[in-house]
């Protein structure tokens, strides 16, 4: 039987979906659906279903930003766009009814068809790159190419080429422009001192090299094609802007030099560009998209199918001339080193306990999750130790079996925490959906069992990066829809920081940031209250919250960040409608109804008994209040909100 607080909790979450169906995307028929309080919403906005075409682009720009490459590893930073030093027209944003680059690479790897025959057999090496999205040895399908197109060759050459070399640029001047942070970067090297203990037992050399500057990534790929006699270069494709131009850098380049290059979509479980409208274009509201989703899915099960692990290569390597230092290749940028100049992690110890890499750290964080005893208050243990007891899978004991309520209690073990392992890949999101449906038997989606909701979330990790693929603007730091370019932010340095370092005197604002700050990671639902309070009750830009978030978590994740963010300031795809605004005493009563999490993020807080935990300021006396040395509210919500309003209906309006 239930226990009450669990009966409690199952009661608010009721009547918190009826209240917020709109407020949470995934719930969300449509958002446009339920309009209130102000008369000229969303209404206006284009049939949401593919509202603007494949490739669409930036109209009417406004708020003087024009779309040139600006800020970033060379100039200063722009919080209006992102620069894009790849992009082969500078200062040119893809256009209304352009090809994307998504595109532009798929035309390009199809238009070298004929080299490809050329090269199968040529006993030539393979290289398989393998970037900050795929960090793992099973389960990818570019590696896997890479090592069938190898043991071809090896037929082929009669045993003398054939081998498969495995390459990891490390960039700090992609790590700028993408605002990784130390955590996330630590986190890479970790991951890149496991795999290469890994591929050496296969008897395959991890050649890890640090380039900078990052427009020199293409030459230098190839340059070590020829140096290690490779005639084939195969990677898993990367959906920024940026990677992709760049890419088609690299491939233009290859094509001079005679090396063939295959570049296949993994990190999605449908590819971008395979969820698409009866007219062909992507659907830019979430609902609509998720039933394609499914359809394609359940259509087409060899999309969660595993691909094979790569063979080991042939032992004769180890005296290759020109291969066996690969194995040892240290100094002059090569090897993986403990860290990088500008992204020191100064908490490397706490980070490695909270966010375990070992070969089979996302396995046990994924296990823990569909067996482990849900329902329980974990504030700060390992991912792949949340809380105790086992239980049956597919039990709605589970931590999965609970997911449709726990995930909305802040304090709770509700969610999986396997984020920074599916950002980094180590982990695919393949595995995820396997797993799942081995618990259910079947495939399922949707808000009918915990699995369902679960792999919705998952889906919804796919929708944000297939946006990204659709609409490259929203790389650049532009606005989904291009009238809240013109909304008036405030510039206030200080409500900034406050709310950086969790002092805004919102107890649940705060307890997310200070948690984002210790812990690299935050509560999703945390994400949601503290960038809407960012842009709403602040009325800050929200690419400054993005960025923060971005710096800071160890899952950073530029397509999920961005949607999460465009999302809450009501400027994206499927946004939340401008005038519906999170109200942070609601959201915090409904989130953490015991105050737990409050009460463990903002020790100042520790004392207070009740229902005081959520308003401290205006639930306890002054005297009281005082006595806590905790921050006043920065802002006050109502005006707040309607400031929020008044410059959100006219935007470039006081
Ligand atoms: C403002 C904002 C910023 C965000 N930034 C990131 C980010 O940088 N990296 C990141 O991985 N996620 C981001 N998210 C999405 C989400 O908050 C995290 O994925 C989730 O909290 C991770 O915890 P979990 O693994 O326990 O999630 P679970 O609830 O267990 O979900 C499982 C997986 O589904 C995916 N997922 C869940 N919710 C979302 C979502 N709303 N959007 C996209 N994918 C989702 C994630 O891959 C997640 O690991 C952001 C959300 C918001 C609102």
């Amino acid at each position: 039987m239930a226990s009450k607080r669990e009966a409690k909790a199952e009661q608010e979450i009721e009547e918190y979906d009826e209240d917020e169906r709109a407020l949470d995307p995934k719930l969300a028929e449509h958002p446009d659906a339920e309009e209130s309080e102000i008369s000229r919403p969303a209404k206006r906005r284009k049939a949401a279903d593919g509202g603007a075409s494949w490739g669409g682009g930036v109209k009417g720009e406004t708020n003087g930003a024009s779309t040139s490459d600006a800020g970033g590893e060379n100039g200063s930073p722009s919080i209006s766009f992102k620069r894009s030093d790849f992009n082969p027209r500078p200062g040119h944003c893809i256009g209304e009814g352009e090809p994307t680059p998504l595109m532009d690479l798929q035309r390009a790897l199809f238009n070298q068809g004929s080299q490809k025959k050329g090269s199968e057999n040529d006993g030539g090496n393979v290289v398989f790159w393998m970037r900050m999205h795929d960090l793992r040895i099973h389960d990818s399908r570019a590696l896997a190419l890479a090592s069938d197109l190898a043991a071809k060759r090896r037929k082929a050459s009669a045993g003398s080429g054939g081998n498969l070399i495995v390459l990891h640029i490390l960039s700090p001047g992609d790590f700028k422009a993408h605002d990784r942070g130390p955590r996330r970067i630590d986190f890479l090297l970790r991951a890149l001192k496991q795999l290469e203990a890994g591929f050496n037992k296969l008897d395959i050399p991890l050649v890890t090299l640090l380039v900078h500057p990052r427009t020199t990534i293409p030459d230098r790929v190839l340059e070590l094609c020829k140096e290690w006699g490779a005639t084939e270069l195969c990677a898993n494709i990367e959906y920024e802007v940026d990677e992709l131009w760049r890419d088609l850098r690299v491939i233009k380049k290859a094509r001079e030099q005679g090396v063939h290059v295959s570049m296949l979509h993994d990190s999605c479980i449908v590819p971008p560009g395979k969820v698409l409208t009866g007219n062909g274009k992507p659907y830019s509201v979430f609902s609509p998209w998720n039933r394609k989703w499914t359809e394609v899915l359940s259509s087409d099960l060899s999309l969660i199918e595993a691909s094979p692990d790569p063979e080991p290569n042939p032992k004769s390597i180890r005296t290759d001339a020109k291969l066996k230092g690969l194995f040892e290749r240290k100094g002059d940028g090569y090897g993986v080193p403990d860290e990088i100049a500008g992204f020191e992690c100064h908490d490397k110890e706490y980070m490695a306990k909270l966010w375990p890499v070992t070969d089979d750290a996302p396995f046990k964080v994924l296990d823990s999750f569909m067996t482990g005893k849900g329902g329980q208050t974990v504030l700060d243990s390992s991912a792949i130790e949340q809380g105790k007891g086992k239980v049956e899978a597919n039990s709605k004991e589970s931590r999965l079996g609970r997911y449709a309520i726990g995930r909305n209690l802040v304090s709770e073990n509700g969610t999986s925490r396997i984020s920074p392992y599916l950002a980094a890949g180590l982990v695919s999101a393949r595995e995820c959906i396997r797993r799942t449906k081995a618990i259910t038997k079947r495939l399922t989606v949707g808000r009918d069992s915990g699995a369902a909701m679960w792999n919705t979330e998952i889906a919804f990790r796919d929708f944000y990066a297939h946006v990204l693929a659709a609409w490259p603007k929203v790389s650049m730091g532009h606005a989904f829809i291009p009238k809240y370019e013109n909304v008036r932010w405030e510039r206030d340095e200080k409500s900034l920081e406050a709310w950086k370092e969790g002092k805004t005197g919102y107890p649940i604002v705060d307890a997310a940031q200070r948690q984002c700050l210790k812990q690299g990671y935050m509560h999703n639902r945390g994400r949601m209250i503290s960038a809407m309070f960012l842009t709403k009750h602040l009325l800050q830009d929200w690419r400054l919250g993005e960025k923060h978030f971005s710096i800071h978590f160890v899952d950073q994740d530029q397509a999920s960040n961005n949607g999460g963010w465009q999302w809450s300031a009501s400027t994206g795809t499927d946004p939340q409608p401008y005038f519906r605004i999170f109200n942070p005493l609601s959201q915090s009563e409904k989130s953490d109804p015991e105050g737990d999490y409050i009460r463990y993020w903002v020790p100042e807080l520790k004392g207070v008994k009740g229902k005081a935990i959520h308003d401290p300021f205006n639930r306890l006396t002054k005297a009281e209040f005082k006595k806590l040395g905790y921050p006043e509210p920065i802002v006050e919500h109502k005006s707040a909100r309607e400031r929020a309003l008044r410059r959100y209906k006219n935007p470039g309006d006081e």
